[in-house]
């Protein structure tokens, strides 16, 4: 009868793990599989297609929807224990439709900070200055006509090229895109980044666990984010070092690349950039010069060494000093005093008064030259900040950057901001972005092998071990057999509290995925948090059943189906509130050592106050004892003690404990003589035919006087506490990780 309890989820584990492992390496292993059926690989096909680029943007509507981009005194300053920390101070400039602006200085010059503005992604410290989009102040609508590429991406890397790409074309796309539509949408974007031969190979990285999986090259990763970020069509294409982290040949190609996408379509591009080799540098069109918040130059690169040279810096000597923009970065790090010649020639600036010197005579050329501007173009900026003439436009540039001014970025609502196919570009529905994230999730999940198929296989075996250990031990003669049964309910609900710590290191890295996205606002909490929610639990109930039935079945606990249904809906109760638990303290806590401190913590309170090891009202400590109604197991410990014992009864007629047990309870009582005769053993030992024990009396014992439904109902409401802990928990992080 037991059998037929815990052998059916033990096989039912392996099946399941064979399946999830055959399924996550046919996927994450083509190759392999293709070896093991000795099928020979797909023989190359003609080269794929790329659309002009040209052709993409008219066709989603970013040409003729070109924005200029200027900004004037915009700064920065943080409080800090030390006072107010200045990190940008009064800093101006412009970007170009169809043009490369790149934000050049050295570490913490502050052209991370200054990205995140003009963005319109900073939300830290004190900011000040205009940033205007052609001509006028940026809408609530702005975010929608731009888009930002971090410097480190978020994608996870057991999703292919083209799921990555469908999953945030459902979540940037306008609301009513059809999934056709953003399919297509996707297969353009990859064509155009020359990314279309890689659509089914995975993005690649090390798994939450360590296995690590081959996948895109970094260049190829760059480009793909790049892809991700014109997705959604924008006018204005904010990227943080695209470059960093590429060898040299990646960078070029990704540089160029998004050279040719702002040529072809009238995007304006504003990258920082850190030493780029010359190739790169010669791809931008104009630059701010940036070193210690101080700005130093803004306008064409090509004009940038005639500047410092009229300031009484250099001359530049490419074949000592490198590119301008090594020369340049030389001149202007401060950090690193770079000695002279003896005529004077080769110097640097060397002090922060000579650093505010060189920008003071700066802000005031620029002042002057936007003023010009100003006259030239009758009235709008027209990119102040060329030391010379308003930086000189490439191709169509100017006509294009006139026609921007007509072109504002409208409320999307309005129906006439950046549009894909004539659809108004609003966001994603609630429902759009909760199943973008649930398939997300279970991909995430199905294809990490270590997550699916170890994890249900180390759950049936942790079940199998405590079978093992306590094999038949519900057989024992009478008062035994309830001793083992106490104890062994204690052992199996400690270990469902437990169990979530094998999830860790997931935790963790959802984490960081989360972090990232909202940060760039790919979605909000509420879906997240829902697809979160809903796509652990198939296989939370399942791991927790296998677990929970195998070593009930292989103890010989009682097989009724009252008791088997309250014992695995306890399990698997624990086991959500656990996780619940461990997922909010890897949320709120600062990193992964405490969050184990943390829930460590929690565990072992828990354990504590089950009213197991000491029953609450014996603690002498008068304080302690309502502490019990805050641990979990003080709810699910009578759970299985009310499934086990209530209106049970256990023979004893081949005596109440085994001889041992007898022995060891006359030791105990030494002083008793009457007992040292052996009167207690052979009392407790005797067979007494019609002996029953009342299960009941265990419930008295442990004070279970609720009925099921009052610890059930406590339970659901911890969880619920727990979950409302975990969403303020995400929301105060997407708040805290603010830029
Ligand atoms: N929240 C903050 N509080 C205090 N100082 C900050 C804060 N955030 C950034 N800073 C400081 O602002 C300065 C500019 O930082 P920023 O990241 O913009 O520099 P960066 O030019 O992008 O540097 P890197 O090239 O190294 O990324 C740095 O000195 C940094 O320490």
């Amino acid at each position: 009868m037991e059998l037929s309890v815990w052998l059916p989820p033990f096989i039912l584990a392996h099946v399941f793990a064979a399946a999830f492992a055959i399924l996550a390496l046919a996927t994450l292993a083509p190759g392999l599989w293709r070896r093991l059926l000795r099928r020979p690989a797909p023989a190359p096909g003609p080269p794929l297609p790329r659309p002009s680029s040209a052709d993409l943007w008219r066709k989603h509507g970013a040409v003729g929807k070109v924005l200029l981009l200027e900004w004037d005194g915009v700064g920065c300053a943080y409080s800090t224990q030390a006072g107010i920390k200045t990190v940008l101070k009064d800093v101006g400039g412009s970007a170009r439709p169809f043009q490369m602006s790149a934000l050049l200085g050295p570490s913490g010059a502050g052209k991370s900070t200054l990205l995140d503005i003009l963005a319109g992604r900073k939300t830290l410290g004190r900011l000040t200055g205009t940033v205007l989009v052609n001509g006028r102040p940026r809408g609530g609508d702005f975010a929608r006509c731009v888009s930002y590429v971090p410097q480190e991406d978020s994608f996870l890397p057991t999703m292919t090229v083209d799921e990555t790409c469908a999953f945030h074309a459902a979540l940037t796309l306008p609301r009513g895109t059809s999934r056709q539509q953003r399919g297509a949408r996707a297969e353009e974007v990859l064509a155009a980044m020359g990314l279309l031969g890689t659509r089914g190979t995975l993005v690649g990285g090390v798994l939450p666990g360590g296995i690590s999986l081959r996948g895109l090259s970094g260049g190829e990763r760059k480009r793909l984010s790049v892809a991700v970020g014109i997705l959604a069509a924008p006018s204005i294409l904010f990227l943080d070092e695209p470059t960093s982290g590429l060898d040299s040949c990646s960078a070029l190609s990704v540089v160029e690349h998004l050279r040719d996408r702002a040529a072809d379509s009238g995007l304006t591009i504003v990258s920082s950039i850190h030493q780029p080799r010359a190739a790169v540098w010669a791809a931008f069109d104009s630059v701010s010069l940036l070193s210690e918040g101080a700005l130093l130059y803004a306008g064409p690169c090509s004009e940038i060494v005639s500047w410092f040279e009229s300031i009484g810096l250099g001359p530049w000597r490419p074949d000592v000093h490198g590119t301008a923009c090594d020369w340049v970065m030389d001149l202007v790090n401060i950090g690193f005093e770079i000695k002279p010649q003896s005529n004077g020639e080769g110097r640097t600036i060397t002090t922060r008064g000579e650093l505010d010197d060189a920008a003071a005579r700066f802000a005031a050329h620029f002042a002057a030259s936007t003023a010009q501007g100003r006259l030239e173009n009758g009235g709008s900026g027209g990119g102040g900040g060329s030391p010379g003439k308003a930086a000189a436009p490439k191709a169509a540039a100017g006509a294009a950057a006139k026609g921007a001014d007509s072109a504002q970025c409208k409320d999307a609502d309005s129906g006439s901001g950046v549009q894909d196919g004539g659809g108004a570009r609003r966001r994603p529905s609630w429902w759009t972005a909760f199943c973008a994230l649930l398939w997300r999730e279970l991909l995430w999940t199905m294809r990490n092998p270590a997550d699916v198929a170890g994890r249900m296989l180390l759950f049936a075996y942790l079940g199998a071990g405590c079978g093992v250990v306590f094999w038949r031990a519900a057989d024992a003669p009478g008062l035994d057999s309830l001793r083992d049964r106490i104890n062994v309910l204690f052992i199996l609900v400690q270990q469902f509290l437990m169990m979530p710590f094998v999830y860790m290191s997931l935790y963790s890295a959802d984490k960081r995925h989360y972090v990232a996205d909202v940060g760039a606002r790919l979605y909000t909490t509420s879906p997240y948090y829902a697809a979160k929610s809903v796509a652990v639990l198939p296989f939370v109930i399942v791991n927790t059943l296998v677990c929970s039935y195998t070593a009930y079945g292989m103890i010989g606990l009682r097989v009724e189906s009252r008791a088997l249904a309250v014992h695995g809906a306890t399990s698997v109760l624990v086991y959500l509130v656990a996780h619940q638990v461990h997922s909010a303290s890897s949320i709120i806590m600062p990193n992964e050592d405490t969050a184990f401190l943390v829930t460590i913590a929690w565990s072992a309170y828990n354990f504590y106050f089950a009213g197991f090891l000491i029953k609450a009202d014996d603690m002498v400590v008068r304080w302690l004892p309502p502490l019990r109604w805050l641990s979990a197991l003080n709810y699910a410990y009578p759970l299985y003690v009310d499934a086990e014992f209530r209106g049970a009864s256990f023979p004893c007629s081949g005596g109440l404990v085994k001889p041992g047990t007898a022995a060891t309870l006359s030791s105990l009582l030494p002083a008793t003589p009457a007992l040292r005769s052996g009167a207690l053993t052979a009392a407790l030992t005797a067979r007494a035919p019609g002996c029953v024990a009342a299960g009941d009396a265990v419930l008295d014992y442990f004070g279970v006087t609720l009925p099921v439904w009052a610890y059930f109902l406590a339970l659901i409401a911890y969880l619920a506490a727990a979950h409302v802990a975990t969403y303020c928990g995400l929301l105060l992080l997407a708040r805290r990780e603010r830029r």
